[in-house]
């Protein structure tokens, strides 16, 4: 494989870059990485997942012949991922993009890549048309109705009160319709212009804006943003407000959240020298929703300095977040009553270069698409105090991003 990346001036927003034919993106606030064409890609299902890819992304880079003359995180081969939750069922894949265009701190890139051994072209950009707006969009309920899915929600109530477990993730999905192939670069670019805080991504028909980032690791830098505790706004900022500051005081969410970032904070410290625990939270606003969001950050030792950005995302997946706790068995809960296929939703979502840096979000407030046909996802943290109806209306408003970012 021969790489050349070059440094260009401003070409305009990244995600307006983009062809209609398998968009590739993770781009927050304007920077980030786009990417089309395929130069390579490697799918793997099952527990090994994590450590397949890996292997092959190590093999991929380990022979390639590198111009790279930017050298930052993200230039140089990159590959995009989207991995499973659970080990079955669900498919996992990196794509290796035959173009990518980066833009971060004032400078802009593009590589390009070919696999056949010969010197890529110059980085001239295509033109593009623009987004496409879906005609119409048809909702109808995914798995389980909302009605079904407070009964599930009770149920695991029940288990969290019996003392089988703390703390549940339950998730459902709603089916959207449309009468034509969804133009995905449309609800990205409403996404990443709606959501700005969120990392917007695009990786093999899994899209999304998602505010939970697993994983980055750069240059011997590890961080992690950890979601736990969440609020609905009401659309009024005082009153937000007041909720905002009620969710910093809120002992439950407090505790839930605790809980989640010590578990992150335990799964990484195996790789760190040394790590930054913020002692509280503090409140993310977010459109939609408020968490309760604690940043953490590490210095790689020797141990993780061998270990790649996806080797982490894999350390640290499920988190409480998405899973449970304990996790083991919050995630037999799940497989025995959410009455879901997760497939990607809730997985690792994001990419990695040459050097192993990179950036691993979770997939949430996300749609996996399939040409007309979407699944939208969202779950809720389920405790022992929880209200069945309160969390269906929990998940109504997580699925707001994606569902705005449909319509016009
Ligand atoms: C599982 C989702 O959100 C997670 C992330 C942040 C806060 C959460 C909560 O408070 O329930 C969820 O654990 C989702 O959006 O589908």
């Amino acid at each position: 494989m021969v790489v050349r990346t070059t440094e260009v001036p401003n070409p305009g927003p990244l995600l307006e870059l983009l062809p209609e034919d398998h968009p590739m993106a993770w781009v927050r606030r304007g920077e980030g990485i786009v990417g089309w064409g395929q130069a390579a890609r490697f799918d793997t299902i099952g527990a090994n997942r994590f450590v397949a890819a890996d292997r092959w992304w190590r093999r991929m880079v380990g022979t390639a012949v590198v111009r790279d003359e930017v050298r930052l995180p993200g230039t140089g081969p990159v590959a995009f991922g989207s991995f499973a939750f659970d080990d079955v069922p669900g498919s996992s894949s990196l794509v290796l993009p035959d173009t990518v265009v980066g833009h971060r701190s004032g400078r802009w890139w593009v590589t390009t890549i070919d696999v056949t051994g010969n010197l890529p072209g110059g980085a001239a950009l295509p033109e593009v048309p623009p987004a496409r707006r879906p005609l119409s969009v048809v909702y109808g309920d995914g798995s389980r109705s909302g009605t079904e899915w407070e009964g599930i929600v009770a149920e695991a109530v029940r288990r969290i009160t019996a003392g089988e477990l703390e703390k549940v993730v339950l998730a459902r999905d709603l089916v959207a319709e449309c009468p034509e192939p969804v133009d995905i670069r449309w609800p990205l670019q409403r996404l990443s212009a709606g959501y700005p805080h969120c990392w917007t991504f695009s990786v093999d028909g899994m899209i999304g804006a998602t505010p939970e980032l697993l994983v980055r690791r750069e240059r011997g830098l590890i961080t992690s943003r950890v979601l736990a505790g969440t609020i609905r706004r009401t659309g009024d900022d005082e009153h937000d407000l007041a909720l905002a500051a009620s969710l910093a005081r809120s002992s439950k969410d407090l505790e839930e959240h605790e809980y989640a970032v010590r578990s992150v904070a335990d799964a990484l410290a195996p790789f760190c020298s040394s790590m930054n625990v913020p002692e509280t939270p503090f409140v993310l606003h977010l459109p939609n929703v408020m968490h309760l969001a604690t940043d953490l950050a590490g210095v790689s030792d020797s141990a993780g300095d061998g270990v790649t950005s996806l080797a982490l995302a894999a350390a640290l997946h499920p988190s409480a977040a998405v899973g449970g706790t304990p996790t083991p068995v919050a995630l037999q809960v799940i497989r025995e009553i959410e009455g879901l296929d997760r497939d990607r939703y809730a997985g690792p979502v994001g990419w990695m270069d040459a050097r192993g840096d990179g950036e691993w979000g979770i997939a949430l407030r996300s749609a996996e698409v399939s040409g007309a046909r979407l699944r939208l996802f969202a779950g809720c943290g389920i405790v022992a105090g929880s209200d069945p109806a309160a969390e269906l209306a929990e998940s109504v408003a997580k699925l707001v991003p994606m569902r705005d970012a449909l319509s016009s």
